[in-house]
């Protein structure tokens, strides 16, 4: 796949480096081009040490962070203040310490009862901010991978994988807590960049599969985040990477 870039770490320490580096550059190419960098997190441990050079010196000054908007691939159904909340670890670690006007950062209001409202409501905070009534094209999506190849909250064999109307949609994942929103494949393939950070032993299986498998998006489904205009950057660290034949 020509727009597809693999590099691999021998430490957690050194990949989030190479990926606040890679942010950055997105960022400044970004607000160049178009004035504005919309950023999409992931949730997951594995973007925390990214969330923490982001927030600090050398990094967090490279950033104009009047023009950021940051927007999430998925939330956990928990309260803002959860410890499960993907919204919390980012503010925690991150929006809590950069100069970003509050109202630039879009939550998934995950917590509310009725999950298909929420959905919708984030749909159209995007497309609002995206001035589109069809589907958003990120700058940056950032996204995990476990160790069953699901990314965001898109899991192996469920009907989340075949939506190609909502942009968002709630659903119940293999994986606690099971109760998630999640951007759905059309948002994935629409980005301009896609950074995925992939770390440790128990995914190394996975990551040989959707790198040099045959493509089976419904067993694998990071396999579905090919952006027609974008490209996909890897960072494996050597465990994750262990299982591949060509790591680069
Ligand atoms: O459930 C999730 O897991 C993935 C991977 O998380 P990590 O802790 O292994 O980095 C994450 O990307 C996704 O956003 C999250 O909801």
């Amino acid at each position: 796949m020509q727009n597809r870039h693999i590099s691999v770490y021998s430490s957690l320490d050194t990949l989030s480096q190479a990926a606040a580096r890679y942010v950055i550059q997105v960022a400044q190419e970004a607000i160049v081009s178009h004035g504005r960098f919309t950023f999409a997190l992931s949730g997951g441990n594995t973007p925390k040490a990214l969330f923490k050079l982001l927030a600090a010196e050398p990094y967090t000054s490279q950033i104009d962070w009047n023009l950021v908007d940051i927007f999430w691939s998925d939330e956990r159904c928990v309260p803002p203040e959860s410890e499960d909340s993907s919204y919390r670890l980012a503010m925690d670690t991150m929006l809590s310490k950069v100069p970003i006007p509050a109202s630039q950062i879009h939550r998934m209001h995950a917590e509310e009862k009725d999950r298909d409202a929420a959905s919708q409501a984030y749909t159209e905070e995007m497309r609002r901010v995206f001035g589109t009534s069809g589907t958003p094209a990120f700058d940056l999506i950032l996204l995990g991978m476990g160790p069953e190849a699901h990314t965001a909250s898109l899991f192996p064999h469920q009907p989340s994988l075949q939506e190609r109307e909502r942009l968002v949609m709630p659903v119940s994942v293999p994986k606690p807590p099971p109760a998630r929103l999640t951007l759905t494949p059309p948002v994935l393939q629409a980005p301009r960049h896609v950074l995925f950070l992939v770390t440790g032993q128990d995914k190394a299986e996975a990551v040989k599969e959707v790198i040099e498998g045959a493509r089976n998006p419904d067993e694998y489904p990071a396999q579905l985040v090919q952006p027609t205009q974008g490209d996909v950057t890897w960072l494996f660290d050597t465990a994750a990477a262990s299982q591949l034949t060509h790591k680069a």
